[in-house]
């Protein structure tokens, strides 16, 4: 097969391109992963072992795809690639090589809320009080210390993290990060950072063992690299060393994981470690029309922090985006919804051609109540993951402690589940047991008779045997983990706990837990599935990024929802970037700096580009967060599209129409100096207006001396007003139609003073923000 065709020149460079240091820097869409997909058929086809290829992705769904691709091309042998995320590949290394560092190849790896409830002991334990040092934080802080490779006694000597931490007011983290760690340590665990950064230990410490995998990987690829960080590229770069045949491709425009440790930096230090480094730089875009491709380069322009790069495309122009404005979240989500619906019907779309992205999860609710209403399937990527429900954690962690008895967060989970009257105290006092007599709390727990008599002793007893009887399962050979997970639900009495439960949600859990045992069975039955075991399976699920999981009744056409972090790599024909307002994108948390606004437009960037056929933008007039209505502004990304590629959604004149009426629970409002009408205040704060009487009011608009209110034209397109002048006609979004009386400039703040008709009056405008069209 030729592996060349389909590929413009620069990617069949990267392609052939096999021997020493390769950094491919290059925009959306250009084709970054396509290249390293073929590159490794390339690599396979020309006799290279498939054991000595190790390609990292984003999430382990990517490199699935990949390997599906590679198998297309040539056959089976993609299946001995190494392929995954950096913390799939490497917790797999822990396994086999654990042992040097103190872990049994049956580490349990702790996800965040395990990592979070361990913490809430410890700062319990020390007397701290966790309203200050909220187990959030001091998780966070700790994470960040692991990833720029900070153990907890270089923490605690390192007098600028001291001297920040006292500023804090939080001295005490890095005695907790101690803690902290050597309890992960004794309960043979690993949180997501230590796959990290042990592996680096792991590789600093024991060079026999780096040189074994210096060996085996002879071709390393990395994509997305831009979003590796510190620790990353050490392992990286010490995996590399011997052969130096690193190949990374990434876009420094996409680079949006800076508040997790990803460090940009990566990308200008490979320059400095690999002076023979060959960098290529792809510029076409296979993926989106001119119209996305021009839009998204009029945004990133804004950056003043990035490599140069001319993203163009030989794609159709393709239709302006669109831009929808809602007067609240609900509305939102059905203005999208039945968009939705209609460009399905109009184009003979499938559900899976779109996807609505927005910052934060908590805005997917709107979205699913309307889709629902017109019997639009959906996911959701991440948000409250299936293993994250409580039912699930709790068959989870059974077989947890069933593998690795030294869990101590699996344990405190289990013990009194199904309730059998073992409260705190008594949990407690076995830790203290344990502690004394420095032993593992399973040790005293199954010996409890040595230790304690009584009632307690016997409800312990028999949980110990319980959990004994599941071990001796895993000990015969051929017991798959679905045998033993399917036995371990039946015999802890999980099931018939849940099965009892009548209510809707009891129900729900029940299905939960049948569906977790249908995901074993399927993971058993996998022809791919090398190792059956009950440890094989809980690493697998461990290790799911929340963008991995499927969907759960193997229906996969469905609409897409997720934030836009977890849409990274991904393209779908039409894209919906919800919630454009200011304080929620860019988000209020990151207008605190330059870098931060910057890592936030980057964001936008990859939101933008995302898209192949149509996008769609919208925002809300107004939201509720944390149960108050907060009136929105329009994201000041918006006014950062060039306006000849944005215009209103056509149906704007229906959706304006709607805001007018008065939704329940409002009233209508008059500002007698303005005159302009708003809906926008909350009965709530209004004492004394009943809701019969803003019933009334709905029926009959209160004031009829109020100036007609304007429907802006369904075309409305924001104008360029570079060129603006006195006397010119304008049509303003909100205000209407209007006549330039007075031009003001100074510098880059250019304002105009408009005389609008229909009772606005007179109002001076800030240009760069104004929505106005001139007509003349
Ligand atoms: N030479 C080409 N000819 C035709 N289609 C191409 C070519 N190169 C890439 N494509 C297609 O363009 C789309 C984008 O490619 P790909 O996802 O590899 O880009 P990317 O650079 O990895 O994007 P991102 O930055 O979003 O990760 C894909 O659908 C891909 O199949
Ligand atoms: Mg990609």
């Amino acid at each position: 097969m030729n592996y060349l065709a389909g590929l413009n020149e620069p990617q069949q460079a990267a392609v052939q391109h096999i021997t020493g240091p390769l950094m491919i820097i290059a925009g959306a869409g250009s084709g970054k992963t396509r290249v390293l997909t073929y590159r490794t058929a390339y690599l396979l086809d020309k006799g290279v072992d498939p054991f000595q290829i190790l390609l990292l992705t984003f999430t382990n769904k990517a490199a699935g795809e990949m390997r599906v691709r590679v198998e297309k091309a040539v056959g089976n042998d993609a299946k001995n690639i190494w392929m995954g995320t950096f913390h799939s590949v490497f917790a797999k290394i822990l396994r086999f090589e654990g042992k040097h560092l103190g872990y049994t190849s049956d580490f349990s790896i702790y996800d965040t809320d395990d990592s979070k409830s361990l913490l809430k002991s410890i700062i319990k334990e020390r007397g701290l009080d966790d309203k200050v040092y909220k187990p959030n934080v001091v998780f966070n802080r700790i994470s960040g210390a692991k990833n720029r490779l900070i153990g907890p006694d270089e923490y605690l000597n390192n007098p600028i993290i001291q001297a920040d931490d006292a500023a804090a007011k939080l001295p005490e983290i890095g005695s907790l990060y101690k803690l902290y760690t050597l309890r992960c340590f004794q309960a043979n665990a690993m949180d997501f950072d230590d796959l990290l950064f042990n592996t680096n230990v792991l590789f600093r410490d024991h060079p026999v063992v780096l040189d074994k995998y210096q060996r085996k990987f002879q071709y390393i690829m990395v994509d997305e690299f831009q979003d590796t960080n510190v620790s990353q590229y050490l392992i990286i770069k010490k995996l590399a060393a011997m052969h130096n045949n690193l190949a990374v491709v990434g876009d420094d425009a996409q680079s949006i994981y800076a508040f997790r440790g990803a460090n940009i930096d990566n990308i200008l230090n490979l320059e400095k470690d690999y002076p023979n480094l060959v960098t290529i730089k792809l510029e076409q875009n296979y993926r989106s029309t001119n119209s996305i491709v021009q839009a998204a380069n009029s945004v990133i322009a804004k950056n003043k922090n990035q490599l140069k790069k001319n993203v163009f495309t030989e794609n159709e122009e393709g239709s302006p985006i669109e831009l929808i404005k809602a007067a609240s979240d609900n509305e939102e989500g059905r203005l999208i919804a039945t968009n939705i619906f209609e460009a399905k019907m109009a184009l003979g779309l499938r559900n899976t051609d779109f996807a609505i992205l927005y910052r934060t999860n908590a805005q997917s609710r709107a979205f699913e109540e309307a889709l629902r209403k017109l019997n639009i399937k959906y996911r959701i990527v991440g948000g409250l993951s299936f293993y994250q429900r409580r039912e699930i954690k709790d068959l989870l962690s059974y077989l947890r402690f069933v593998i690795n008895q030294k869990d101590i967060e699996a344990f405190k989970r289990i013990i009194n589940l199904p309730k059998r009257g073992i409260g705190d105290t008594t949990i407690a006092r076995i830790e203290i047991t344990a502690a004394e007599q420095q032993k593992s709390v399973w040790e005293i727990v199954s010996n409890i008779r040595q230790y304690q008599a009584g009632r307690f002793a016997e409800t312990i007893e028999g949980f110990a045997d319980l959990i004994k009887s599941f071990i001796l399962m895993t000990q015969v050979p051929n017991k798959d983990a679905y045998e033993i997970a399917s036995h371990v639900a039946k015999a802890s009495g999980l099931l018939k706990e849940l099965h009892e439960d009548k209510t809707v949600e009891g129900l729900s859990r029940y299905e939960n837990v049948q569906e977790l045992l249908n995901s074993i069975k399927q993971f058993v039955d996998n022809p791919d599935t090398e190792d059956h075991s009950l440890a094989s399976f809980l690493q697998t699920v461990s290790l799911l990024t929340t963008a991995d999981e499927e969907d759960p009744d193997g229906d996969n056409d469905r609409v897409t929802m997720m934030t836009i972090h977890g849409a990274k790599g991904l393209e779908f024909n039409h894209v919906y970037v919800a919630g454009m307002e200011e304080d929620l994108f860019p988000s209020q948390m990151m207008l605190q700096s330059r870098a931060d606004l910057e890592e936030e437009r980057r964001l936008f960037y990859v939101a933008i580009t995302r898209a192949e056929k149509k996008l769609v933008m919208s925002y809300a007039e107004s939201r509720y967060q944390y149960g108050r209505l907060k009136p929105c502004e329009p994201s000041r990304f918006l006014d950062e599209i060039d306006p000849k590629y944005l215009q209103f959604a056509r149906n704007i004149r229906r959706a304006v129409e709607e805001t007018q009426r008065v939704p329940q629970g409002f009233v209508r409002r008059v500002d007698n100096q303005s005159g302009v009408v708003s809906n926008n205040l909350p009965l709530s704060n209004k004492p004394g207006i009943s809701t019969t009487t803003s019933n009334l009011i709905q029926k009959k608009p209160v004031v009829n001396s109020a100036p007609a209110t304007y429907v802006p034209s369904p075309d409305f397109a924001p104008s360029d007003t570079k060129n603006l002048q006195e006397g010119d006609r304008v049509e303003h979004l909100k205000f209407g139609y209007g006549k330039v009386k007075k031009m003001d400039v100074n510098g880059n703040d250019r304002k105009a003073t408009i005389e609008f008709e229909g009772g606005v009056g007179e109002k001076t405008l800030l240009l760069s923000f104004a929505k106005l069209r001139i007509i003349s």
